[in-house]
Order: structure tokens, then C-alpha cells, then sequence
């Protein structure tokens, strides 16, 4: 991808924020003219007071210098915080819009990437692209104005001496062009290889028990340290062409400075040329040759810079493939008939599912069981549209589910999934992640429903006992009855339970099924046999269906007369 191209992927995101590099650049004129000021004035002081040894031409310039000084300063801070800030809020911007994005994707797509991977996507490569797309631009107006204005004061005072000074231009130009290739090969090993580093980081803190129990620290050190020489190479690389781009463009200006000066004194030898005027000339050399040097140090920037933006486009041009339909069909009401209609899916090349069919009326309890491997999960995964059959339908009280808005779908069914998801916060915000704004005492009831009041209330800090993600300081039961609860407070009309009662002792799993809601759509995936009894059917994905004349059964069949 090259600059310009990675520059227009990028720059509609600034929509909104434009005004204020305007600004910026209105900033950066005003302290390029004050400069440019405070020049003149120095070669005004050179031949008036200096030269002269007189105190009273002394004062006036001296104090207009002062004021222009400390003008430019004000804008200077000015332009320079909100060149910052309009930076900082463009890398804002550009995460979210990366990270709604990303949010979207099918499950499948995150097996494609390394979770680190994926972290440093969203991080480093947004903050390299904020250079490419507002410091770069900002950078590149403000060295232009100021190119421009001391290239046409030093014009003013000497044409020809001027055009001495603008052989450097080419001569740096032509030195970014050699560089930046080299440079952004190195600019995108250094990202592949900052992915790599904080991929291992994450993963191995995450299995750290495993490490430890295995006693393979060692390992993991070298996995970290074969990233780090990867990284390591790439970055001393690049930075070595860098420094190389800038002695090399040091000698150059050095060339251009002698240059002006032989011909300066060479001018002054014949009387057309004062010292003042000379030194001013030079004073504006040094003023002039940072901001051209800025222009060429800018594009190897953002040559670097293009590495990141492959990185994110690539992430932006994967697309979800769970879309909402154009004309959503509206359920006012979700009673909780669910069928599955011939359903086929695979998963790659992998078939699971092939000419699968189930219906299950409202209110009903089905358990789902077979051999491990053959495809429960996956149904509850389809009738959450994390993935799309790839033959049959799937409806919700008669309406396809390609028919319904995902979010709508979404909240009308609970999923409880085969792995314990705990997040960063207290037991308290951990149950009601499901439905924020849920009262005291709905959550008080899913807890009581999960059989988790009693063990959270003998905390010492009870539902306001903090958990982190990679070390939760509960048993493994313990979270599968508090991730109950998160999912029971969501009273959805379906609830799917992917083995929930795995790690709980048997009297507690079947309390546990015993305290489920009734009146609703309750698909409950098991392996365990015994909790069977209290379905009102059993689907067994190797073959056989068969009712049952549990108490359950008994239940639901009194509640559904009640409701008749
Ligand atoms: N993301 C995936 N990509 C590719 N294949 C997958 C994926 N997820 C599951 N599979 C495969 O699909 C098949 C069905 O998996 P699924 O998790 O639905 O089985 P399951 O019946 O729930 O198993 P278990 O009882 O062990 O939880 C398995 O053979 C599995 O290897």
C-alpha cells in the first residue's frame, strides 16, 4: 500500500475534526511569520546596534524581538496542544471504529488471528496510523508554511544566495527516496514482530498454572526470546537506516551552509554585502533546513507508518457474515417455538450437521445429549447466529432467523456457553453484565435460583468480592453457579445451557435443574444421564428420541393447563 493510498483509506475518519487542523495550521503561520520576525529583527540589531556599538538602536528592536518572541510562543503552545489533542482524539476514533468492527466478525475469524496479534492491531497500529493520517499532515502543512515563508524572506534579502540554499532540496528528497523502502520493510517486520511478542505474553500468562504445573518456564522464555530476536532485528535495522538517512542529510546541509557562507564573505570582500545581512542570512538557513528536513524525515514516517495501515485495512476488509436483513420482520412478543428445518453445517471442510431437525414448542424442556464431538454446541451456536447453516433453516416462532434483526434474536435467547467466562469486576457486576440496571432483588433471586447466594453471602466482601479473568479466587463450581445466575437474570423466553452442570457435585446439579424457570424454552446440553428425568424430552444426537414421564414433565405439562 503506498502512502497515498493508505493516507485515503484512513483520512474520511477525520470527518468532524478537520476544522481544528485548520486551526492548527492557522496556529503554525502565525509562529512561522513570528520567526520569521524575530530574523529580521536580528539583522536589524546585527547592523544597528552591534556593529555600530549603540546602545539606543539597542532598545527598540530589542523589544519588538521580545514581544514577537513571546507572541509566537503563545501560538506556538497554542497550535502545538491542539495538534496533540486532535492527534489523540483520531487514534479514539480510529480504535473504536477497528474495534466495533472486529466485534462483528464470526467466531471463525478470530481462530485466523492471535489474540496478542489482534491486541497490537487495535493498539500500536492505530497509533501509527494517527502519525500517517494527523501528525504527518499537520507536520507536512506546518513545514511547508514555514519553508515557504523563510525561503521568501531569505529571497528577499538575497536571491542568489537563496538559490545556493535550494540545492539541498533535491539532495534531501532524493535521500528519503533511497531510504524509505528499506525502511518500511523494516517498519513491517518491527509490527508483525511486536504481534508476535505480546501474543506469547498473553497467551503465556494466560496458562501460567499450566506453565508452573509442567514445569515449562524454561520453554516459555525461549518462545518469548525467539520473538524478541525477530523484533529486536527489525527494529535495530530500521532505526540504523534512520540515523544513517540522518547524518547522511547533516553532511548535506553542512555542504549548503559552507556554501552560503564562502559566498557570503566572498560578497562582503567586495562591499555588497553586510555582516548583518549575512548572518541573518545564515540564522535563516538554520531556521530553514529543519523544516525541509521535517518534510523528508515526514514521508519515511509515514512510509513506516504504511506497514500498520496493511495491518488494520486487513482487519477492516473482513467482513461479518451475520448481517441483519434489510426488512427485519418485528416479533412483538417471543413465545419460544424453535425449529431447525433439515439443517446441514460444516465447519470448513468438517461436516457436523446434516439434515438435522428438531422442534421445540414454548415452554418445553428439551435435553440435547450424544457423543462429545458431534455437534451440540454448534446447535446452540446456530440458534445464536454466530454462524449461518449451511443448508436447512432455523426459525424462531416461525420466522426465519435470517429474517430477524441479530439483536433482537440475541435477546430473546440465553446462552450459557460450555466455558466459564468471568470478567473483570465484582460478583455484583458479574451477574447483571447480562442486564445492566438490573434491581437488588432480581439479582438476589438469579443467585438464589444458580445456588450461589449462600457461597457468595460467606464471602467476606460478598457480592462485592472482586474478580479478575485470569485468576477468579472461586472454585470452578463455584463460577459455573455464579455464570448461571448471569445467565438467569437476563429472563429471557430461551434459555440454551451448554453443560452447566460440569464441575458441580450431583446434588447440586440437580438442584440446580430443579430451580430452573419453568414456563420457558429450556435447551439443556448434557452428557450427564441422570438429569434426563427432568425433561420433557430427551434428543440424542446419535439416534434415538424419546419423551419423558418426569416429575419435570408433570410440571410444565400443569403449568401450560394453568396458562390454558
Ligand atoms: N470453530 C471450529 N472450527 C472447526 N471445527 C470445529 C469448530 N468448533 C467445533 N468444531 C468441530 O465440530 C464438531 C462438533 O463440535 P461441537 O463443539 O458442536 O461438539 P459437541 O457435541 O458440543 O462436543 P462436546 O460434547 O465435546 O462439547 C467437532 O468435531 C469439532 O471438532
Amino acid at each position: 500500500m503506498t502512502i497515498r493510498q493508505a493516507f485515503g483509506r484512513f483520512w474520511p475518519l477525520t470527518r468532524g475534526d478537520r476544522r481544528w487542523y485548520v486551526l492548527v495550521c492557522c496556529c503554525v503561520i502565525v509562529a512561522a511569520v513570528c520567526e520569521t520576525v524575530a530574523i529580521l529583527l536580528f539583522g536589524n540589531l546585527t547592523d544597528h546596534a552591534l556593529q555600530q556599538g549603540s546602545l539606543r538602536a539597542f532598545w527598540h528592536p530589542a523589544s519588538a524581538w521580545l514581544a514577537v518572541a513571546v507572541v509566537g510562543a503563545i501560538i506556538g503552545y497554542l497550535g502545538n496542544s491542539l495538534a496533540f489533542w486532535s492527534g489523540e482524539r483520531f487514534v479514539r476514533r480510529l480504535r473504536a471504529h477497528v474495534f466495533g468492527h472486529v466485534q462483528e466478525l464470526p467466531p471463525d475469524f478470530f481462530q485466523r488471528y492471535r489474540r496478542g496479534d489482534l491486541v497490537e492491531r487495535l493498539s500500536g497500529d492505530v497509533e501509527a496510523i494517527e502519525q500517517l493520517v494527523v501528525s504527518s499532515t499537520i507536520g507536512v502543512l506546518s513545514a511547508v508554511f514555514r519553508v515557504v515563508l523563510f525561503a521568501a524572506a531569505a529571497f528577499w534579502l538575497r536571491w542568489d544566495l537563496a538559490l545556493v540554499t535550494f540545492v539541498l532540496a533535491p539532495l534531501l528528497w532524493l535521500a528519503a527516496k533511497v531510504f524509505s523502502g528499506p525502511i518500511r520493510r523494516f517498519a513491517r517486520s518491527e509490527r508483525i514482530a511486536d504481534g508476535a511478542i505480546t501474543s506469547v505474553l498473553e497467551e503465556s500468562l494466560g496458562t501460567i498454572e499450566l506453565t508452573q504445573a509442567y514445569n515449562r518456564s524454561p520453554a516459555e522464555e525461549q518462545r518469548l526470546d525467539r520473538e524478541a530476536v525477530a523484533w529486536m532485528r527489525a527494529s535495530v535495522s530500521g532505526a540504523r537506516r534512520s540515523e544513517l538517512y540522518e547524518q547522511v542529510v547533516e553532511v548535506l546541509e553542512t555542504l549548503c551552509v559552507l556554501g552560503v557562507i564562502g559566498l557570503g564573505v566572498w560578497e562582503i570582500s567586495h562591499g555588497r554585502m553586510t555582516l548583518g545581512a549575512l548572518l541573518s542570512f545564515t540564522a535563516f538557513l538554520g531556521y530553514l533546513y529543519p523544516p525541509l528536513r521535517s518534510l523528508g524525515e515526514l514521508n519515511l514516517t509515514a512510509t513506516a507508518a504504511t506497514a500498520a495501515t496493511e495491518r488494520l485495512d486487513e482487519l477492516l476488509s473482513a467482513e461479518p457474515t451475520v448481517t441483519d436483513p434489510e426488512h427485519p420482520v418485528e416479533l412483538a412478543t417471543v413465545h419460544g417455538r424453535v425449529e431447525f428445518d433439515r439443517v446441514g453445517f460444516r465447519y470448513r471442510d468438517v461436516d457436523v450437521l446434516e439434515d438435522f431437525g428438531l422442534t421445540v414448542e414454548p415452554g418445553e424442556f428439551v435435553v440435547l445429549t450424544g457423543p462429545s464431538g458431534i455437534g451440540k454446541s454448534t446447535i446452540a451456536k446456530l440458534l445464536l447466529r454466530f454462524h449461518d447453516p449451511t443448508a436447512g433453516e432455523i426459525r424462531l416462532d416461525g420466522v426465519p432467523l435470517t429474517s430477524l434483526q441479530v439483536r433482537r434474536l440475541r435477546e430473546s435467547i440465553t446462552l450459557l456457553p460450555q466455558q466459564t467466562h468471568v470478567l473483570a469486576g465484582t460478583i455484583r457486576a458479574n451477574i447483571t453484565y447480562g442486564r445492566p440496571g438490573a434491581t437488588p432483588a432480581e439479582i438476589l433471586a438469579a443467585a438464589r435460583s444458580a445456588n450461589a447466594h449462600d457461597f457468595i453471602t460467606a464471602l467476606p466482601e460478598g457480592y462485592d468480592t472482586p474478580l479478575t479473568p485470569s485468576s477468579p479466587t472461586l472454585s470452578g463450581g463455584q463460577l459455573k453457579r455464579l455464570t448461571l445466575a448471569r445467565a438467569l437474570l437476563r429472563n429471557t423466553p430461551i434459555l440454551v445451557l451448554d453443560e452447566p452442570t460440569t464441575g458441580l457435585d450431583a446434588p447440586t446439579a440437580h438442584q440446580l435443574i430443579q430451580s430452573l424457570p419453568p414456563n420457558r424454552t429450556t435447551i439443556l446440553i448434557t452428557h450427564d444421564h441422570s438429569l434426563t428425568q427432568y425433561a420433557d424430552r430427551v434428543v440424542d444426537l446419535s439416534g434415538t428420541t424419546y419423551g419423558s414421564d418426569a416429575p419435570r414433565a408433570a410440571g410444565r405439562l400443569l403449568s401450560a393447563a394453568r396458562e390454558l
